[in-house]
C-alpha cells in the first residue's frame, strides 16, 4: 500500500470550526456542518475539529500531567486494571515496543477521576485529578456537539437525548517513544475503534495515519490543539454501515526524537447500540443486530475477534 508522506493531501479531511459563534445550534452554519460531519463520517470515519475550549493553562497541564504519569513505575501503572477489554494500563509488550497507554474509566465523573488518582498516587495527587476530569469534561462536550449533528443529519434527532444520557467517556493517556536507530517505527498496529466515537487530541509530535475508502494511507497532521473525530465500529454499527469506522495506526518518523503523546476520549454507550428504524429500509436492509456495547469488546478480545477483518459482520452481522 502506497503511503502518502506527511501530507494532508488527497482526500483532504473535513475540518469543522466550532471555534465560530455562527456554529450555533440551529443556525444555517450549524445546519451546514451538519451535512458535512456526516459525510466525511461516511467517506473517511474522521475530520478535524477546530474547538477552542482547552485552555493553553490547560493543554500544558494535561501534557505535563502525561509525563508525569508515564514517570511511575511500572509496578504502579500495571494497577491500572480494567474488567472490560483494552480499558486499563497497556505496555511492555515486544512486538509494540514504543507504545504505552493508561486508562481513565468514567473519566468525566469525581468517581472516575478520583479512583484512578488515588489508584497511581496514593498520597494523593489532586492537580492531576482535576486537570484529568476537565480535560475530559471540556472533550465530552464536543463529543456531545457531533452526537447531535449526526443525529440531526440523519433526522433521529428524537433519540439524541437518551444516547447522550447514556455515554460513557474512557480517558486514555497513550505515550510513543521516538525509535531508537534500526527500531521498528510501526508504534501502533492497524485497527478499528470499538467505541461509538473517538476524540483524539496530541502534542506537537505526529504520527497518525488513516486508511481511505479507497485504501489509501493518509498521514494526519491536524493544526496545533485541533482534534481528530473518529467514528468507532459501534457507530458504524448504529448508521447500518453508512458510517466508516476507519482503520488507523500511528507510525512514528524513523529519524524523529521527541516523544508523541495522545489524549483519546473514547465514548460508548451503557443501553444497546442499536440501528434506529428510520435508518433501514428497502434499499438499507438491516445489516447488525442490536448489541451490548462491551460485548464487542469481549468479542475482540477473543482469538477469532481479534483476527477478525470485519469485526461487525463476525460479531452481530445479519445474514440473509
Ligand atoms: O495516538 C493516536 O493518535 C491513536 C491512538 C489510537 O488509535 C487508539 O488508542 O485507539
Ligand atoms: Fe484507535
Amino acid at each position: 500500500m502506497q503511503k502518502t508522506m506527511g501530507s494532508l493531501t488527497e482526500p483532504k479531511l473535513l475540518v469543522v470550526d466550532f471555534t465560530k459563534e455562527s456554529l450555533k445550534l440551529g443556525s444555517t452554519a450549524w445546519a451546514k456542518a451538519c451535512t458535512d460531519i456526516k459525510h466525511a463520517l461516511e467517506q473517511h470515519g474522521c475530520f478535524v475539529a477546530l474547538y477552542d475550549k482547552v485552555s493553553p493553562k490547560l493543554h500544558n497541564a494535561i501534557f505535563n500531567a502525561a509525563d508525569e504519569l508515564f514517570d511511575l513505575p511500572i509496578e504502579t501503572k500495571v494497577q491500572n486494571i480494567n474488567e472490560k477489554p483494552y480499558h486499563g494500563y497497556v505496555g511492555q509488550m515486544s512486538y509494540v515496543p514504543l507504545h504505552e497507554g493508561l486508562g481513565i474509566d468514567y473519566s468525566t465523573t469525581p468517581e472516575g477521576a478520583q479512583s484512578f488518582t488515588q489508584l497511581m498516587w496514593p498520597n494523593g495527587n489532586d492537580s492531576f485529578c482535576e486537570n484529568s476530569m476537565s480535560f475530559a469534561r471540556t472533550v465530552a462536550e464536543l463529543d456531545r456537539a457531533v452526537i447531535r449533528m449526526l443525529f440531526e443529519s440523519y433526522g433521529v434527532e428524537k433519540y439524541c437525548d437518551s444516547h447522550i444520557d447514556s455515554t460513557t467517556f474512557l480517558l486514555r493517556y497513550l505515550k510513543y517513544r521516538a525509535p531508537n536507530p534500526g527500531e521498528t517505527t510501526m508504534a501502533f498496529p492497524s485497527h478499528t475503534d470499538k467505541s461509538f466515537l473517538t476524540i483524539l487530541y496530541q502534542n506537537h509530535v505526529s504520527g497518525l495515519e488513516i486508511k481511505a475508502r479507497n485504501g489509501e494511507w493518509l498521514s494526519i497532521e491536524f493544526p496545533p490543539r485541533s482534534f481528530i473525530v473518529m467514528a468507532g465500529d459501534a457507530c458504524q454499527a448504529w448508521s447500518n454501515d453508512r458510517v466508516l469506522s476507519p482503520n488507523h495506526r500511528v507510525t512514528m518518523d524513523k529519524n524523529g526524537k521527541e516523544t508523541r503523546y495522545t489524549m483519546g476520549l473514547f465514548s460508548f454507550l451503557s443501553k444497546d447500540v442499536e440501528t434506529p428504524e428510520e435508518l433501514i429500509d428497502n434499499v438499507h436492509p438491516q445489516q447488525f443486530k442490536p448489541f451490548v456495547h462491551v460485548d464487542l469488546l469481549n468479542f475482540y478480545a477473543t482469538d477469532h475477534g481479534r483476527r477478525s477483518q470485519a469485526i461487525l459482520k463476525d460479531f452481530c452481522g445479519i445474514t440473509v
